[in-house]
């Protein structure tokens, strides 16, 4: 059974937000953190377990709500696992674009069998903002990394990320797809499951 009526999902990402709240649906009544403060927790942990649980107590504390988190990033392996937890602070934290320049950049050598990647999404749920025992789940999304932009669709790296099941980009995926197949659907998909909703 659904433990609370109401939720604040602690992220700035207007992607991340917007996708989350689609493979919630109607299961709970959903907030933003931004309703409460547009200050960021800066993202001190060294996983991405680490850095959900941060921005949900953060959220949590902030709200008085029950708060949901995403800590998500593109695990490259030619790069041993780079940008990784770093991945929205590849280009100094200039956003997007300038990010997924640098990714390209930086690969433009490696051929197109040494560009597996994946996309990695831990989602943490807490009850309050000191709750001793989180909520985690997990997702992996296996992909390549294209030599050249892709699709207009979703956000971050994206137009990259090319989707062996699909022949497409996951920018060239409409929502509705990506929602059923990412990582972040992964990992939403078991939390459901672990809240019975
Ligand atoms: O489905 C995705 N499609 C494309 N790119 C993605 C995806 N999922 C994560 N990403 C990238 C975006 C960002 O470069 C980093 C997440 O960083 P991350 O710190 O978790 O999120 P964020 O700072 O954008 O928002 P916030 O921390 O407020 O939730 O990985
Ligand atoms: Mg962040």
């Amino acid at each position: 059974m659904m433990p609370f009526s109401e939720l604040v999902l602690a992220s700035h990402n207007a992607g991340k937000l917007k996708e989350l709240q689609a493979m919630l649906g109607d299961a709970v009544r959903v907030r933003s953190v931004a309703e409460f403060s547009t200050v960021e927790p800066e993202e001190t942990g060294l996983s991405f377990v680490e850095n959900a649980i941060l921005k949900a107590r953060n959220a949590a504390r902030i709200s008085g709500l029950p708060a949901l988190a995403d800590d998500s990033g593109l695990a490259v392996d030619a790069l041993g696992g780079a940008p990784g937890i770093y991945s929205a602070r590849y280009a100094d934290g200039q956003g997007d674009a300038p990010n997924n320049a640098k990714l390209l950049d930086v690969l433009r050598e490696v051929p197109d069998a040494e560009r597996g990647a994946q996309f990695v999404c831990a989602l943490a749920l807490v009850r309050h903002a000191d709750d001793p025992l989180p909520i985690i789940c997990e997702g992996l999304w296996h992909g390549r990394i294209l030599h050249a932009a892709r699709g207009e669709h979703g956000f971050g790296y994206d137009p990259l990320f090319w989707v062996p099941e699909c022949d497409c980009s996951s920018a060239e995926l409409p929502a509705a797809q990506k929602n059923q197949l990412s990582h972040r659907a992964r990992a939403m998909a078991l939390l459901k499951q672990r809240l019975g909703i």
